[in-house]
């Protein structure tokens, strides 16, 4: 455990640390994150006995840090500086060796059977066993740090400190590193205090994080707590943005590039629509960000192009993923780049509606077929996967910046009209007779300019809401009297 009090550090008369206060427990993963020159090498160096305290105090395991002789010391402390030294001419295996000097007696300092057996390990668990005969001199950067962390490992140490541990290293080796510290934090109650430039990997791999601003601490608390986008705004003096890991429960940072890419004054303007029998494909010079449950490009995604592609009621391909890709490129668009969905309903019935007023600007498409139609209540009385012919699919582009609860409410406004379209229209579950909430296979997507006027919500209290449900409903129900209206000339 290491216990910092009211710690300051000093260069000259310059306070560089000021007044730390905390604790590291045993077994944590401790990170230290700052802008540059904030400090966080210092304390490093203060915590490793290398910068004396100017005033408060340290202690390792409940002793003063100044009553640690430099050999006990080594034996409880191992630390991986940020400049690897490099005027070395030791081979690798020499170099981790010295690791052992603290285990080491008497002036001939032998290496036994036991420091042996250490060094080859450290080396084996850091990929640096192949290079044990190669002079240090000979590695690349990330190698070299790898081989300074097998002789930090080779100390045996109870604490490690590190200084940018991942600096030199490729994304696999930073995982790894990471990886094998957070086991060694479990599995040998290692203690790991380290100092990361990389918010996402001190997100991902640190218990707590320790934000510091010109030597004092603005933060230490879990991961969520510290990385707050106006703390981090604020200390880092840039524009970022926080999600959520898509797989594990930790935040992720993304800085927003002041690339000068600008919508045009309205970006309706420039979708370019085609709407054939064939398909509903709308173009943009700039990247629309959307939500959505489409074939390609689900999820929250940023899109050029979009395509409802009408297909055969008998369409059947066996990943129909990969056949929509190969039609894409048939067709030269980019399947990255491209939203698409399909649908057996006929194109012909679909709606594209513009929003009247200046102000929500909003565009929506709705193409419907029915014939799948299912009451939400009971669709648990069908079937599972029960396949017949028929989806709702529904397009709403909004001219505006919105936050992803709006989309998600955006998405609740849309699927609230169209199910009183299907009301208003009549339209029934084919097995139970009721009134139908929509199809079986429905498809949304909700995408946004993500310029000009700020929308924080989309409910139907909101103008936004009250536009996008009108748009929405209205389309619908144009959509369906067209298809009602085409089967009952059939008939
Ligand atoms: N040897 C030194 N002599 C005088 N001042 C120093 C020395 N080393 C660092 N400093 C100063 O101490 C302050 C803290 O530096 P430190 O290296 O601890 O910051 P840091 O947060 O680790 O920065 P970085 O992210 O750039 O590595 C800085 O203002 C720096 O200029």
């Amino acid at each position: 455990m290491i216990t910092c009090e009211d710690l300051t550090v000093q260069y000259g008369t310059k306070d560089v640390v000021r007044s730390l206060t905390f604790t590291v427990n045993k077994g944590e993963v401790f990170g230290i994150i700052g802008p540059n020159g904030s400090g966080k090498t210092s304390l490093l160096k203060a915590i490793n006995g290398g910068l004396p305290a100017a005033d408060g105090r340290i202690e390792i395991d409940g002793k003063p840090l100044a009553a640690y002789s430099s050999k006990e010391l080594a034996k409880k402390m191992a630390v991986l500086p940020q400049q690897a030294e490099t005027a070395f001419s030791y081979s690798v295996s020499e170099v981790v060796a010295l690791g052992r000097y603290p285990y080491q007696k008497g002036w001939l300092q032998r290496t036994t059977k036991q420091d042996e057996e250490v060094i080859r390990a450290a080396m084996k668990q850091t990929d640096t066993w192949r290079f044990r005969d190669t002079p240090l001199q000979q590695l690349s950067g990330g190698e070299r740090q790898r081989v300074l962390l097998a002789r930090a490992l080779a100390q045996e140490p109870d604490i490690l400190l590190l200084d940018e541990p991942t600096n030199h290293l490729d994304l696999s080796h930073q995982m790894q590193l990471l990886d094998a510290l957070h086991e060694w934090t479990e599995t040998r109650q290692l203690t790991v205090v380290t100092v990361l430039h990389d918010l996402n990997m001190a997100s991902l791999y640190c218990d707590r994080i320790l934000l510091l601003e010109e030597g004092e601490m603005v933060a230490l608390d879990s991961p969520h707590k510290v990385l707050k986008e106006d703390q981090l705004a604020n200390v880092y003096q840039t524009t970022l943005m926080r999600k959520e890991h898509p797989s594990v429960p930790r935040p992720l940072i993304t800085l927003i590039p002041d690339n000068g890419e600008q919508a045009p004054s309205s970006a309706l303007d420039a979708l370019t629509i085609e709407h054939t029998d064939k398909w509903i494909k709308m173009t943009s010079v700039t990247k629309w960000k959307t939500l959505s449950s489409a074939v390609l490009g689900a999820g929250f995604r940023w899109h050029h192009t979009f395509v409802n592609r009408h297909v055969d009621k008998d369409y059947h391909a066996v990943d129909p993923e990969e056949e929509y890709r190969a039609f894409l490129t048939e067709h030269g668009l980019d399947d990255e780049d491209t939203l698409a969905m399909m649908t057996a309903a006929r194109l012909e019935d679909a709606s594209i509606l513009r929003s009247e007023k200046q102000r929500p600007a909003l565009l929506v498409m709705i193409s419907a077929g029915t014939s799948n139609a299912v009451d939400a209540s009971r669709a648990h009385r069908l079937p599972d996967y029960a396949k017949t012919v028929g989806t709702i699919n529904i397009w709403v582009f909004i001219d505006g910046e919105l936050p992803e609860a709006a989309y998600v409410q955006a998405l609740m406004t849309a699927t609230e009209a169209k199910a009183k379209a299907l009301h208003d229209e009549e339209i029934r579950d084919g097995s139970s007779g009721t009134i139908a909430t929509g199809t079986s296979t429905d498809s949304v997507m909700i995408a946004s300019s993500q310029a000009g006027e700020m929308f924080p919500y989309a409910g139907t209290i909101t103008p936004l809401g009250k536009e996008l449900a009108r748009l929405v409903y209205e389309g619908m129900r144009q959509t369906l009297q067209r298809y009602k209206r085409r089967l009952g000339d059939r008939r």
